[in-house]
């Protein structure tokens, strides 16, 4: 039987970090401007005053204290408060490519492999900078791989779809060697007046390099045991941003049209759902809770992943069992997990057994559990 083997991962990290004084700050005098202009009518109590944010509440309800962002200026730019990213050009490459080629850079280099030794580029991620061509199509060229590529969006999960995917077309015996990548500009769909959400994401990009084990040339490999993956409609994470936008005559910059959700909602039905998938799918795999060694998990609340981590282990997990990322990055949506593995991997010894582990839009979570070789 074939077996699939992770082989590489590369993570490209934004020149700009961005901790939560600054962003309060600028949400602060944002929010006072903004109660100022509309001094008369909050006095004649037409309007609520918007209340401010702090840094304390955002590291006690998220765990997040910093982000890397691609523009950090517009989105401290109170008169803005959002990034200024420039459009390019048809014949410079797109932004997501630019990510997604340094990121796949390290992912095959540290695989031991050449770009012309892939045979499928997966484009994973929640948000695409265009309709077409696909991103995927763009950096197969830029980096000279071979076969064939294509874009997939599950939202956070991405990463994780598109780990079964690759998987499934190696074992299938249609490629030997796959490129996922996952280019995350969150900044650019989040409200950042939004006093609720506004601290929640950052930008990045994460890549990863699988192939048939009988072809892979590195010594560090971990081979997938197994993927389950599992959605379930729910629209307390939303953004209704798409090409119908211009022919419904809907306001295109209404708010509706960027990140939107109810958090308490996400956190009271997702953990559940997670903790459920990943147990069924380790006694799918006849492994328990103690062989589980690791918990690369999505990272968009720390809370949230000690009650699944708690839920999955039977204990608390201690910082090496279930790695943070998200202090750092905050929530970078699919890349999430992925940061976690390519950060917090090698204390692991041959025969570990790790779990990466999505969830978020949709709702869509996945499940991959790998040993390593
Ligand atoms: C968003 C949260 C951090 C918010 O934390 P809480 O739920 O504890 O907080 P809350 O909203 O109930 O608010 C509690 C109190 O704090 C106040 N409050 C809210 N925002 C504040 C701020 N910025 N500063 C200070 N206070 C603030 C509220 O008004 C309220 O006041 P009062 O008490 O006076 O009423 C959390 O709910 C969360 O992370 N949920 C899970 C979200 C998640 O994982 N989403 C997935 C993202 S999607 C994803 O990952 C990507 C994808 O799928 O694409």
């Amino acid at each position: 039987m074939t077996q699939v083997v992770i082989t590489g991962t590369g993570l490209y990290t934004p020149a700009h970090a961005v901790d939560n004084e600054a962003l309060v700050k600028a949400f602060n005098a944002w929010a006072k401007a903004e109660n100022d202009r509309h001094a008369d009518a909050i006095a004649a109590g037409e309007r609520e005053a918007l209340e401010y944010s702090s840094s304390a509440f955002i590291e006690k309800a998220s765990g997040i204290k910093n982000r890397y962002v691609l523009d950090a200026d517009g989105i401290l730019d109170p008169q803005r408060m959002r990034p200024h990213l420039p459009e390019r050009g048809n014949d410079e490459p797109s932004i997501q490519c630019e990510m997604a080629l340094d990121a796949a850079r390290q992912a095959l280099a540290s695989a031991g492999i050449e770009a012309d030794d892939i045979e499928l580029v997966i484009v994973a991620c929640s948000n695409l900078e265009r309709a077409y061509p696909a991103v995927a199509v763009e950096l197969q060229q830029a980096l000279g791989a071979g076969g064939y590529g294509f874009d997939m969006n599950v939202a956070c999960s991405s990463a994780t779809f598109a780990l079964e995917t690759a998987a499934n077309a190696i074992t299938s015996g249609s490629v030997k060697r796959a490129l996922i990548v996952n280019p995350e500009i969150c900044s650019a769909h989040l409200n950042f007046c939004d006093r609720d959400s506004h601290f929640i994401f950052g930008d990045a990009c994460t890549a990863m390099v699988l192939e048939n084990d009988a072809v892979a040339r590195a010594e560090e490999r971990y081979a997938i045991l197994g993927t389950r993956l599992v959605t379930q409609f729910s629209n307390a994470i939303r953004n209704n941003a798409g090409f119908l936008n211009r022919v419904t005559d809907a306001d295109p910059n209404a708010l509706d049209k960027l990140f939107v959700q109810e958090g308490r909602r996400v956190f009271k039905e997702v953990c559940p759902l997670v903790a459920r998938l990943l147990c069924a799918h380790l006694a799918s795999l006849e492994l328990g809770a103690e062989d589980v060694s690791r918990l690369w998990l999505h990272q968009a609340n720390q809370n949230m992943n000690d009650l699944i981590a708690r839920k999955v282990l039977g204990a608390n997990p201690g910082p090496e069992q279930a790695p943070v990322i998200l202090d750092r990055y905050a929530n970078t949506s699919s890349a999430g997990s992925i940061i976690a593995f390519h950060l917090h991997r090698d204390s692991l010894v041959r025969g570990d057994i790790g779990i990466i582990c999505s969830f978020g839009a949709g709702y869509s979570a996945g499940s991959v559990v790998m040993q390593k070789a």
